[in-house]
Protein backbone atom coordinates (compact mmCIF):
# COMPACT_ATOMS: atom_id res chain seq x y z
CA UNK A 1 0.00 0.00 0.00
CA UNK A 2 0.94 3.47 -0.69
CA UNK A 3 1.52 6.15 1.74
CA UNK A 4 -0.88 8.06 -0.15
CA UNK A 5 -3.58 5.86 -0.39
CA UNK A 6 -6.40 6.50 1.20
CA UNK A 7 -7.42 3.74 3.86
CA UNK A 8 -10.34 5.47 5.43
CA UNK A 9 -12.91 7.96 5.48
CA UNK A 10 -15.37 9.30 8.75
CA UNK A 11 -18.05 11.56 8.09
CA UNK A 12 -19.55 13.11 11.31
CA UNK A 13 -23.14 15.18 11.05
CA UNK A 14 -22.84 17.97 13.47
CA UNK A 15 -24.92 20.71 14.81
CA UNK A 16 -23.83 23.87 16.57
CA UNK A 17 -26.31 26.87 17.81
CA UNK A 18 -27.70 29.00 15.21
CA UNK A 19 -29.75 32.72 16.26
CA UNK A 20 -32.97 33.15 14.64
CA UNK A 21 -31.77 34.93 11.74
CA UNK A 22 -34.28 36.31 9.24
CA UNK A 23 -35.01 35.30 5.60
CA UNK A 24 -36.79 35.50 2.35
CA UNK A 25 -37.57 31.55 3.37
CA UNK A 26 -38.55 32.12 6.91
CA UNK A 27 -35.85 32.00 10.06
CA UNK A 28 -33.04 30.06 10.67
CA UNK A 29 -33.57 26.93 12.99
CA UNK A 30 -31.74 26.49 16.42
CA UNK A 31 -29.11 24.30 14.94
CA UNK A 32 -27.32 24.65 12.28
CA UNK A 33 -26.37 21.22 10.50
CA UNK A 34 -22.22 20.47 8.85
CA UNK A 35 -21.14 17.55 8.31
CA UNK A 36 -17.55 17.13 8.71
CA UNK A 37 -15.16 14.60 6.57
CA UNK A 38 -12.02 13.19 7.66
CA UNK A 39 -10.36 11.38 5.55
CA UNK A 40 -7.41 8.99 6.69
CA UNK A 41 -4.34 7.72 4.86
CA UNK A 42 -1.59 4.20 4.85
CA UNK A 43 0.80 6.76 6.48
CA UNK A 44 -1.46 8.19 9.32
CA UNK A 45 -2.24 11.62 7.83
CA UNK A 46 -5.67 13.28 8.16
CA UNK A 47 -7.45 15.27 5.26
CA UNK A 48 -10.60 17.79 6.31
CA UNK A 49 -13.83 18.65 4.41
CA UNK A 50 -16.66 20.15 5.56
CA UNK A 51 -20.22 20.17 4.02
CA UNK A 52 -24.26 20.43 4.43
CA UNK A 53 -25.80 18.10 7.02
CA UNK A 54 -28.73 18.11 5.53
CA UNK A 55 -30.47 14.10 5.70
CA UNK A 56 -30.08 13.46 1.49
CA UNK A 57 -26.44 15.02 1.26
CA UNK A 58 -25.67 13.08 4.31
CA UNK A 59 -26.44 9.82 2.44
CA UNK A 60 -24.76 10.70 -0.70
CA UNK A 61 -21.72 11.84 1.00
CA UNK A 62 -21.33 8.07 2.78
CA UNK A 63 -22.22 6.15 -0.30
CA UNK A 64 -19.06 8.68 -1.62
CA UNK A 65 -16.71 7.88 1.33
CA UNK A 66 -17.55 3.95 0.83
CA UNK A 67 -15.64 4.28 -2.80
CA UNK A 68 -12.71 5.73 -1.40
CA UNK A 69 -10.90 3.35 -0.23
CA UNK A 70 -7.72 2.82 -2.47
CA UNK A 71 -7.71 5.96 -4.41
CA UNK A 72 -4.75 7.97 -4.12
CA UNK A 73 -4.91 11.52 -2.45
CA UNK A 74 -3.44 12.83 -5.93
CA UNK A 75 -6.39 11.38 -7.89
CA UNK A 76 -9.04 14.21 -8.07
CA UNK A 77 -9.52 12.64 -11.64
CA UNK A 78 -10.41 9.27 -10.22
CA UNK A 79 -12.64 10.92 -7.08
CA UNK A 80 -14.85 13.05 -10.11
CA UNK A 81 -15.18 9.43 -11.77
CA UNK A 82 -15.98 7.83 -8.64
CA UNK A 83 -18.96 10.29 -7.09
CA UNK A 84 -20.12 10.53 -10.52
CA UNK A 85 -20.56 6.67 -10.52
CA UNK A 86 -22.03 6.69 -6.96
CA UNK A 87 -24.49 10.16 -7.11
CA UNK A 88 -24.75 10.95 -10.37
CA UNK A 89 -28.23 11.14 -12.34
CA UNK A 90 -29.93 12.78 -8.88
CA UNK A 91 -31.04 16.28 -8.77
CA UNK A 92 -31.76 17.59 -5.13
CA UNK A 93 -33.35 20.80 -4.62
CA UNK A 94 -32.43 22.12 -0.62
CA UNK A 95 -35.50 23.17 1.18
CA UNK A 96 -34.30 26.32 1.72
CA UNK A 97 -33.69 27.29 -1.89
CA UNK A 98 -31.12 30.28 -1.34
CA UNK A 99 -28.83 28.94 -3.79
CA UNK A 100 -30.62 28.70 -6.68
CA UNK A 101 -32.43 25.90 -8.22
CA UNK A 102 -31.08 21.87 -8.63
CA UNK A 103 -29.53 19.94 -11.23
CA UNK A 104 -27.84 16.30 -11.27
CA UNK A 105 -24.49 18.24 -11.83
CA UNK A 106 -25.10 20.36 -9.39
CA UNK A 107 -25.88 17.99 -6.83
CA UNK A 108 -22.85 15.67 -8.13
CA UNK A 109 -20.76 18.78 -7.35
CA UNK A 110 -21.80 19.05 -3.89
CA UNK A 111 -20.74 15.68 -3.14
CA UNK A 112 -17.44 16.00 -4.59
CA UNK A 113 -16.95 19.14 -3.07
CA UNK A 114 -15.96 18.05 0.52
CA UNK A 115 -13.51 15.21 -0.39
CA UNK A 116 -11.75 17.65 -2.57
CA UNK A 117 -10.93 20.03 0.01
CA UNK A 118 -9.99 17.31 2.07
CA UNK A 119 -7.88 15.52 -0.38
CA UNK A 120 -6.22 18.84 -1.50
CA UNK A 121 -5.35 19.04 2.97
CA UNK A 122 -4.11 15.96 2.09
CA UNK A 123 -2.00 16.58 -0.41
CA UNK A 124 -0.42 20.02 1.12
CA UNK A 125 0.06 17.53 4.05
CA UNK A 126 2.12 15.21 1.99
CA UNK A 127 4.40 17.67 0.50
CA UNK A 128 4.92 20.16 3.32
CA UNK A 129 2.88 23.22 1.34
CA UNK A 130 -0.12 24.94 2.16
CA UNK A 131 -3.34 24.41 0.30
CA UNK A 132 -3.32 27.90 -1.72
CA UNK A 133 0.26 26.99 -3.40
CA UNK A 134 -1.82 23.65 -4.49
CA UNK A 135 -4.04 26.12 -5.87
CA UNK A 136 -1.12 28.04 -7.60
CA UNK A 137 -0.08 30.28 -4.94
CA UNK A 138 -0.57 33.21 -2.69
CA UNK A 139 -1.74 36.02 -4.34
CA UNK A 140 -2.53 38.03 -1.09
CA UNK A 141 -1.33 37.40 2.95
CA UNK A 142 -4.87 38.37 4.08
CA UNK A 143 -8.54 37.73 2.65
CA UNK A 144 -11.25 40.47 3.63
CA UNK A 145 -14.72 39.25 4.84
CA UNK A 146 -17.63 41.41 4.94
CA UNK A 147 -19.55 41.38 7.61
CA UNK A 148 -23.18 39.81 7.05
CA UNK A 149 -25.86 41.57 9.02
CA UNK A 150 -29.68 39.82 9.66
CA UNK A 151 -32.69 40.82 10.82
CA UNK A 152 -33.46 38.50 13.78
CA UNK A 153 -35.35 37.92 16.83
CA UNK A 154 -33.84 38.55 20.03
CA UNK A 155 -34.37 34.57 20.85
CA UNK A 156 -35.50 31.33 19.41
CA UNK A 157 -39.49 31.73 20.88
CA UNK A 158 -39.25 30.01 24.49
CA UNK A 159 -35.56 30.28 24.62
CA UNK A 160 -32.98 32.57 26.51
CA UNK A 161 -32.38 36.09 24.66
CA UNK A 162 -28.80 35.57 22.66
CA UNK A 163 -25.59 38.35 22.89
CA UNK A 164 -26.45 40.00 19.81
CA UNK A 165 -29.93 40.61 20.43
CA UNK A 166 -33.10 41.85 18.70
CA UNK A 167 -32.75 43.83 15.06
CA UNK A 168 -36.01 44.33 13.26
CA UNK A 169 -35.45 48.02 12.47
CA UNK A 170 -32.70 50.19 11.09
CA UNK A 171 -31.79 51.36 14.77
CA UNK A 172 -31.11 47.33 15.49
CA UNK A 173 -29.43 46.82 12.21
CA UNK A 174 -26.91 49.61 12.88
CA UNK A 175 -26.30 48.73 16.27
CA UNK A 176 -25.48 44.54 14.84
CA UNK A 177 -23.35 46.16 12.44
CA UNK A 178 -21.37 47.74 14.81
CA UNK A 179 -20.70 45.61 17.34
CA UNK A 180 -20.06 42.88 14.77
CA UNK A 181 -17.27 45.39 13.11
CA UNK A 182 -16.19 46.37 16.35
CA UNK A 183 -15.80 42.08 16.83
CA UNK A 184 -13.75 41.75 13.76
CA UNK A 185 -13.18 44.62 12.03
CA UNK A 186 -14.68 44.50 8.61
CA UNK A 187 -14.41 46.32 6.31
CA UNK A 188 -17.49 46.00 4.23
CA UNK A 189 -21.23 45.43 5.13
CA UNK A 190 -23.66 42.94 3.57
CA UNK A 191 -27.59 42.84 4.53
CA UNK A 192 -29.97 40.25 3.91
CA UNK A 193 -32.96 41.65 3.07
CA UNK A 194 -35.71 39.94 1.82
CA UNK A 195 -38.22 39.90 5.27
CA UNK A 196 -39.50 43.32 5.15
CA UNK A 197 -41.20 45.55 2.22
CA UNK A 198 -38.32 47.44 0.42
CA UNK A 199 -38.81 50.73 1.61
CA UNK A 200 -38.27 49.21 5.38
CA UNK A 201 -34.34 48.08 4.05
CA UNK A 202 -33.75 50.84 2.21
CA UNK A 203 -34.33 52.70 5.33
CA UNK A 204 -31.76 50.58 6.80
CA UNK A 205 -29.69 50.69 3.71
CA UNK A 206 -29.76 54.75 4.60
CA UNK A 207 -28.98 54.48 8.57
CA UNK A 208 -26.04 52.09 7.64
CA UNK A 209 -24.78 54.61 4.84
CA UNK A 210 -24.92 57.38 7.63
CA UNK A 211 -23.31 55.43 11.01
CA UNK A 212 -20.35 54.19 8.28
CA UNK A 213 -19.61 56.65 5.82
CA UNK A 214 -17.04 55.00 3.74
CA UNK A 215 -17.93 51.07 4.13
CA UNK A 216 -19.27 49.31 1.18
CA UNK A 217 -22.37 47.93 1.43
CA UNK A 218 -24.91 45.51 -0.34
CA UNK A 219 -28.56 44.21 -0.08
CA UNK A 220 -29.21 40.81 -0.53
CA UNK A 221 -32.87 40.17 -0.76
CA UNK A 222 -32.70 36.81 -1.97
CA UNK A 223 -35.16 37.19 -5.15
CA UNK A 224 -37.65 38.72 -2.53
CA UNK A 225 -38.67 41.58 -5.45
CA UNK A 226 -40.11 41.98 -9.09
CA UNK A 227 -38.22 43.15 -11.40
CA UNK A 228 -40.49 46.64 -11.16
CA UNK A 229 -39.77 46.72 -7.65
CA UNK A 230 -35.91 45.62 -8.10
CA UNK A 231 -35.47 48.82 -10.70
CA UNK A 232 -37.18 51.16 -8.57
CA UNK A 233 -35.12 49.94 -5.44
CA UNK A 234 -31.78 50.09 -7.61
CA UNK A 235 -32.50 53.76 -8.44
CA UNK A 236 -33.30 54.73 -4.55
CA UNK A 237 -30.00 53.36 -3.73
CA UNK A 238 -27.85 54.63 -6.41
CA UNK A 239 -24.46 55.97 -5.18
CA UNK A 240 -25.51 53.79 -1.70
CA UNK A 241 -24.48 50.30 -2.60
CA UNK A 242 -21.12 48.24 -3.98
CA UNK A 243 -23.71 45.87 -5.58
CA UNK A 244 -26.78 44.71 -5.73
CA UNK A 245 -27.47 40.64 -4.76
CA UNK A 246 -29.97 38.55 -6.32
CA UNK A 247 -32.98 41.05 -6.11
CA UNK A 248 -35.44 39.02 -8.45
CA UNK A 249 -35.64 35.10 -9.99
CA UNK A 250 -33.76 33.94 -12.94
CA UNK A 251 -31.15 34.93 -15.10
CA UNK A 252 -33.79 36.83 -17.49
CA UNK A 253 -35.42 38.81 -14.81
CA UNK A 254 -32.04 40.21 -13.22
CA UNK A 255 -30.87 40.72 -17.27
CA UNK A 256 -34.09 43.18 -17.32
CA UNK A 257 -33.16 44.88 -14.01
CA UNK A 258 -29.50 45.04 -14.81
CA UNK A 259 -30.33 46.83 -17.94
CA UNK A 260 -31.80 50.23 -15.64
CA UNK A 261 -30.19 49.11 -12.66
CA UNK A 262 -27.03 52.00 -11.39
CA UNK A 263 -25.20 49.45 -9.71
CA UNK A 264 -24.11 45.81 -10.71
CA UNK A 265 -26.22 42.91 -9.82
CA UNK A 266 -24.78 39.89 -7.94
CA UNK A 267 -25.68 36.44 -7.41
CA UNK A 268 -25.70 32.91 -5.88
CA UNK A 269 -29.08 32.38 -6.87
CA UNK A 270 -29.74 32.70 -10.84
CA UNK A 271 -26.20 31.59 -11.47
CA UNK A 272 -24.97 28.26 -9.63
CA UNK A 273 -23.02 26.55 -12.32
CA UNK A 274 -21.87 26.47 -15.23
CA UNK A 275 -23.70 26.04 -17.63
CA UNK A 276 -25.55 29.02 -16.57
CA UNK A 277 -22.75 31.48 -17.21
CA UNK A 278 -23.51 31.82 -21.19
CA UNK A 279 -26.95 32.81 -20.86
CA UNK A 280 -26.07 35.03 -18.17
CA UNK A 281 -23.28 36.17 -20.10
CA UNK A 282 -24.79 37.01 -23.32
CA UNK A 283 -28.08 38.70 -21.38
CA UNK A 284 -25.36 40.78 -19.55
CA UNK A 285 -27.84 39.74 -16.22
CA UNK A 286 -25.22 39.82 -13.36
CA UNK A 287 -21.84 41.55 -13.03
CA UNK A 288 -20.39 39.77 -9.96
CA UNK A 289 -20.83 36.09 -9.39
CA UNK A 290 -20.69 34.83 -6.12
CA UNK A 291 -18.00 31.52 -5.70
CA UNK A 292 -19.32 28.68 -3.32
CA UNK A 293 -16.49 25.62 -3.20
CA UNK A 294 -19.35 23.85 -1.35
CA UNK A 295 -22.09 23.03 -4.33
CA UNK A 296 -19.44 24.65 -8.05
CA UNK A 297 -17.18 21.22 -7.37
CA UNK A 298 -14.36 22.14 -4.83
CA UNK A 299 -11.59 24.85 -4.50
CA UNK A 300 -10.37 23.92 -8.36
CA UNK A 301 -13.43 24.16 -10.14
CA UNK A 302 -13.97 27.77 -8.44
CA UNK A 303 -10.83 28.89 -9.19
CA UNK A 304 -11.82 28.25 -12.76
CA UNK A 305 -14.92 30.33 -12.57
CA UNK A 306 -12.76 32.66 -11.02
CA UNK A 307 -11.10 32.63 -14.37
CA UNK A 308 -14.36 32.38 -16.11
CA UNK A 309 -15.65 35.72 -14.34
CA UNK A 310 -12.45 37.13 -15.36
CA UNK A 311 -11.90 36.76 -19.11
CA UNK A 312 -16.06 37.90 -18.95
CA UNK A 313 -15.27 41.18 -17.14
CA UNK A 314 -17.23 40.20 -14.31
CA UNK A 315 -16.81 40.94 -10.68
CA UNK A 316 -16.16 37.70 -7.69
CA UNK A 317 -17.36 37.85 -4.63
CA UNK A 318 -18.14 34.27 -2.50
CA UNK A 319 -20.71 33.28 -0.68
CA UNK A 320 -21.40 31.78 2.76
CA UNK A 321 -24.11 29.65 4.89
CA UNK A 322 -23.66 28.83 8.35
CA UNK A 323 -20.51 26.96 8.52
CA UNK A 324 -17.61 25.84 10.93
CA UNK A 325 -13.63 26.51 10.56
CA UNK A 326 -12.83 24.01 8.10
CA UNK A 327 -15.08 25.94 5.56
CA UNK A 328 -13.41 28.96 6.78
CA UNK A 329 -9.87 28.27 6.17
CA UNK A 330 -11.13 26.36 2.54
CA UNK A 331 -12.48 29.83 1.85
CA UNK A 332 -9.70 31.30 2.75
CA UNK A 333 -6.99 29.37 0.94
CA UNK A 334 -9.42 30.01 -2.27
CA UNK A 335 -9.32 33.57 -1.41
CA UNK A 336 -5.64 33.92 -1.04
CA UNK A 337 -5.27 32.12 -4.46
CA UNK A 338 -7.67 33.63 -6.57
CA UNK A 339 -6.20 37.03 -8.19
CA UNK A 340 -9.52 38.07 -9.44
CA UNK A 341 -11.71 37.95 -6.34
CA UNK A 342 -12.77 42.10 -6.15
CA UNK A 343 -14.91 42.14 -3.52
CA UNK A 344 -14.66 40.62 0.61
CA UNK A 345 -16.17 37.75 1.09
CA UNK A 346 -19.27 36.57 2.94
CA UNK A 347 -19.09 34.61 6.21
CA UNK A 348 -21.30 33.52 8.98
CA UNK A 349 -18.15 33.03 11.48
CA UNK A 350 -19.86 35.92 13.90
CA UNK A 351 -22.90 33.94 14.04
CA UNK A 352 -21.04 30.72 15.49
CA UNK A 353 -20.31 32.57 18.82
CA UNK A 354 -16.81 31.25 18.54
CA UNK A 355 -18.24 27.46 18.54
CA UNK A 356 -16.09 25.65 16.32
CA UNK A 357 -15.00 21.77 15.69
CA UNK A 358 -11.61 22.96 14.79
CA UNK A 359 -8.64 23.56 17.49
CA UNK A 360 -6.95 26.43 16.08
CA UNK A 361 -9.57 28.62 14.08
CA UNK A 362 -8.49 31.03 11.66
CA UNK A 363 -8.72 34.79 13.28
CA UNK A 364 -10.02 37.58 11.88
CA UNK A 365 -7.99 40.53 12.15
CA UNK A 366 -9.15 44.09 10.94
CA UNK A 367 -11.85 41.99 8.81
CA UNK A 368 -9.62 40.43 7.16
CA UNK A 369 -8.33 36.15 7.73
CA UNK A 370 -4.11 35.81 7.72
CA UNK A 371 -3.49 33.00 5.12
CA UNK A 372 -2.39 30.31 6.83
CA UNK A 373 1.19 29.31 5.57
CA UNK A 374 1.26 25.76 7.41
CA UNK A 375 0.76 22.42 5.68
CA UNK A 376 -2.67 21.50 4.12
CA UNK A 377 -5.85 23.63 5.54
CA UNK A 378 -4.19 24.88 8.15
CA UNK A 379 -6.79 23.86 10.58
CA UNK A 380 -6.83 20.18 13.23
CA UNK A 381 -9.63 18.93 14.23
CA UNK A 382 -10.58 19.39 18.29
CA UNK A 383 -12.15 15.68 19.01
CA UNK A 384 -13.98 16.77 22.13
CA UNK A 385 -15.62 19.46 20.51
CA UNK A 386 -16.56 17.17 16.86
CA UNK A 387 -17.62 14.63 19.43
CA UNK A 388 -20.09 17.41 21.49
CA UNK A 389 -21.48 19.12 18.11
CA UNK A 390 -22.30 15.47 16.87
CA UNK A 391 -24.15 15.30 20.43
CA UNK A 392 -25.66 17.81 19.73
CA UNK A 393 -27.03 16.85 16.31
CA UNK A 394 -28.20 13.20 17.73
CA UNK A 395 -30.14 15.04 20.59
CA UNK A 396 -31.65 18.35 18.13
CA UNK A 397 -33.63 15.67 16.15
CA UNK A 398 -33.44 18.22 13.29
CA UNK A 399 -32.35 16.44 9.84
CA UNK A 400 -32.44 19.07 7.40
CA UNK A 401 -32.57 22.97 6.86
CA UNK A 402 -36.22 24.38 6.43
CA UNK A 403 -36.63 27.86 7.43
CA UNK A 404 -39.86 27.61 6.03
CA UNK A 405 -41.25 25.19 8.31
CA UNK A 406 -39.67 26.18 11.00
CA UNK A 407 -41.20 29.98 11.08
CA UNK A 408 -44.95 28.61 10.36
CA UNK A 409 -44.71 26.99 13.57
CA UNK A 410 -44.46 30.47 15.11
CA UNK A 411 -46.62 32.20 11.62
CA UNK A 412 -49.05 29.68 10.77
CA UNK A 413 -50.17 30.07 6.86
CA UNK A 414 -46.72 31.83 6.48
CA UNK A 415 -45.01 31.23 2.99
CA UNK A 416 -41.44 32.34 1.38
CA UNK A 417 -41.47 36.01 0.22
CA UNK A 418 -40.07 35.11 -3.52
CA UNK A 419 -41.04 37.97 -5.57
CA UNK A 420 -43.42 39.02 -2.98
CA UNK A 421 -43.08 42.91 -3.47
O1 LIG B 1 -26.14 35.10 -0.01
C1 LIG B 1 -27.05 34.30 0.18
O2 LIG B 1 -27.93 34.19 -0.61
C2 LIG B 1 -26.98 33.47 1.38
O3 LIG B 1 -26.10 33.67 2.14
C3 LIG B 1 -27.94 32.44 1.65
C4 LIG B 1 -27.87 32.01 3.11
O4 LIG B 1 -28.41 30.77 3.27
C5 LIG B 1 -28.48 33.04 4.03
O5 LIG B 1 -29.52 33.70 3.41
C6 LIG B 1 -28.99 32.44 5.29
O6 LIG B 1 -28.23 31.71 5.92
O7 LIG B 1 -30.11 32.74 5.66
MG1 LIG C 1 -27.04 35.81 -1.81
Amino acid sequence: MSALEITGVDITPVAFPDPPLLNVAGVHQPWALRSIIEIRTGDGLVGLGESYGDAGHLDRLRQVAGELPGLDVFDLAQLRRRVARVVGGAAAADRHGLTGGSSERKTELSAFSPFEVAMLDLQGQAIGRPVSDLLGGRVRDTVPFSAYLFYKWAAHPGAEPDEWGEALDPEGIVEQARRMIELYGFGSVKLKGGVFPPEREIAAIRALRAAFPALPLRIDPNTAWTVQTSVKVAEETDGLLEYLEDPTPTIAGMAEVAKRAPMPLATNMCVVEFAHLPSAIEQGAVGVVLADHHYWGGLKMSAQLAAICETWGLGLSMHSNSHLGISLAAMTHLGAATPHLSYAADTHTPWQNGVDVVANPLVFTGGAVPVPTTPGLGVSLDRDALARLHENYVRCGIRERDDTGYMQRFQPGFTRNDARW
